[in-house]
């Protein structure tokens, strides 16, 4: 049942066409504006345009047959149209589903090393009367920008850095480094919507918080925190409700993470309270944490930042990150309302980029006794970020090579024990052995919850391949999978009304090997596919999701 039919014309610009106007896709180095003569087909064949770039990677990999479209570039600045619609897509599903992540892997004949490297591209699918329109943009950002006028590499990405012209530029480039100008801004991680309507873009740099338009796609401008805070790096993922933004800032200096909060409605960053690391020569990386509600949740892990490897023109194995399993790993508990450290204790070493969620247990008297936190865990093994290589991503030889993972929970005591736990919250078999990239109900963040839905794997695989719903009071999961896919975050969106924590669905967007692409809608309670909205070219993998309901600054 296709949706939207020829109503909706598929649309292609360049990032320079002004709003409306209908123009090819450039390549990268080019800034004119190439108007069509004629608006685009309804579903456009989006691979007849120009390609952003089309020259084969410097690395070996990049565009040869047999290679999965999830790790290959997306081939133009910008596309919009109606989505054909397979299935039924509930009525009551009516707003925008963002999805940001590293869409764009090439510069010129140029391959970049790793997936984190690259440029941001975000994918919006907006559903209303059972019918979606897709759309995917570049986000401009100065690093984005730079690459385009310049065709290199010109901040310093995830493992990417410019090659200095000559010892002086290295020079400058170390001094650049300190002031955190030569940091790149591309931020192609996460996508949220603020309690004051606002969306933003974000990665790990502080200078990465881009505020785009979810309706356009249109990169608005930097998001400009007004405090005096500093800092260069942040967690990729703050917690984000309708009132609060919280985030941790990390310290390289002085070991520690300044855990701070920001009011929806303001750019202000407050400081609520500082974790004092407990080993090491470094914070453990801070990708994502957790709150409760009374409580904020400091990961310490024995994956740290390593200011030596920062400053480093080629990556090392961890990039900028160094493995201290010497060092120990802990797990600290702040007190939202006072900042105040209520506990910190050693837990068994991890390895996590995603927190899942936490909450709080309290006895007869309701007294809290202590925190659970669950998160995607790699078994304290790092093998994961190398697995990341596009090289890796690429080269898929039908052998098992995707290393295990599980749902950590840590259970953290918050009567003085020095030590916590950290289990299997179900047998990992159940998903796989593969877990990442998850979501539950909003309104669970920081309560007790049941569902999480993540991406897991059917073995063998070299990266998740399924979407699993896991219920952690039953101890199991339900599983979702397609030959030759590879599904990026479930994102889950409520029935408006719901009252069951799973009553809502589950969307993802799915990149397959013949080149499709198409929005998943999974039945959250069933995990059985409602609908799927088609894309009419093939879509690189991506990150995280956000919802913006229809609306919802109205
Ligand atoms: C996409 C994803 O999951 C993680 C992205 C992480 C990035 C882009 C980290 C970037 C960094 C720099 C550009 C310099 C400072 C260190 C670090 C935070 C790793
Ligand atoms: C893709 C990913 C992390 C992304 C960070 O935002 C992790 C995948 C892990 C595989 O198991
Ligand atoms: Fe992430």
């Amino acid at each position: 049942r296709p949706a939207g039919g020829a109503a909706v014309p598929g649309r292609l610009a360049t990032s320079q066409g002004a709003k409306g106007k209908r123009a090819v896709a450039q390549p990268l180095a080019a800034s004119v504006v190439t108007e069509t003569p004629a608006p685009a087909p309804a579903i456009a064949p989006a691979p007849q345009a120009r390609p952003v770039v089309d020259a084969p990677p410097r690395r070996r990999g990049g565009r040869g047959a047999g290679e999965h479209a999830a790790w290959k570039s997306v081939r133009q600045e910008r596309w919009e149209g109606a989505l054909e619609v397979e299935g039924e897509l509930p009525l009551w599903l009516d707003g925008t589903y963002l999805r940001n992540g590293p869409g764009l892997w090439n510069l010129g004949d140029y391959g970049f090393r790793h997936l984190f490297d690259g440029y941001a591209t975000l994918v919006r699918v907006s559903f209303r009367n059972g019918r979606a329109v897709g759309a995917h943009r570049q986000i401009e950002s100065e690093a984005y920008k730079a690459a385009r006028a310049h065709g290199k590499v010109c901040y310093r990405e995830f493992s990417e850095v410019p090659k200095p012209d000559s010892f002086l530029s290295y020079v400058g480039q170390l001094a650049s480094l300190f002031s955190g100008s030569s940091l790149t801004d591309n931020s192609n991680t996460g996508v949220v919507r603020l309690g004051d309507g606002r969306v933003l873009c974000l990665t790990e740099t502080i200078k990465g918080s881009i505020v785009v338009d979810p309706d356009t796609l249109d990169t608005l401008g930097k998001f400009d925190y007004t405090d005096s805070l500093g800092g260069l790096i942040h967690s990729a993922h703050p917690i984000v409700t309708d009132t609060e933004f919280w985030t941790l800032i990390p310290d390289l200096i002085r070991p520690g993470y300044s855990v701070v909060r920001m009011d929806a409605g303001t750019n202000e960053r407050r400081f609520v309270g500082r974790v004092d690391c407990r080993g090491g020569p470094a914070p453990g990386w801070v990708h994502s944490f957790p709150i409760t509600e009374h409580y904020v949740v400091v990961p310490e892990m024995p994956l740290r930042y390593c200011a030596r490897n920062l400053l480093r023109a080629e990556p090392t194995p961890l990039y900028k990150f160094e493995w201290h399993l010497e060092s120990g790993s802990y797990m600290h508990v702040m007190c939202k309302a006072s900042g105040k450290v209520v506990a910190s204790v050693e837990v068994p070493p991890y390895v996590t980029f995603h927190f899942i969620n936490a909450y709080e247990e309290t006895d007869e008297e309701g007294r809290v006794t202590a925190i659970v936190a669950d998160c995607c865990e790699h078994n304290a093994n790092t093998d994961i970020l190398d697995k990341l290589r596009l090289q890796n991503l690429r080269s898929s030889t039908g052998q098992d090579v995707l290393p295990d993972a599980r749902v950590g929970r840590f259970r953290i005591p918050l009567d003085g024990t020095p030590f916590g736990e950290l289990e299997p919250a179900l047998d990992p078999e159940e998903h796989g052995r593969g877990m990442d990239m998850c979501s539950i109900n909003p309104a669970h963040v920081g309560k007790e919850y049941r569902y999480a839905y993540a991406c897991g794997a059917h073995r063998p695989c070299n990266f998740p391949n399924t979407l699993t719903k896991v219920d952690l009071v039953e101890k199991t999961a339900k599983n979702w999978y397609e030959e030759g896919t590879v599904p990026s975050e479930p994102y889950f969106v409520p029935r408006p009304g719901a009252v069951e924590e799973d009553d809502g669905v589950a969307i993802s967007m799915v990149s397959a090997r013949d080149g499709s692409a198409y929005a998943l809608v999974l039945d959250a309670k069933t995990f059985q596919e409602v609908a799927r909205a088609k894309f009419p070219y093939a879509m690189p993998y991506g990150l995280h999701c956000c919802w913006v309901p229809r609306n919802s600054n109205a």
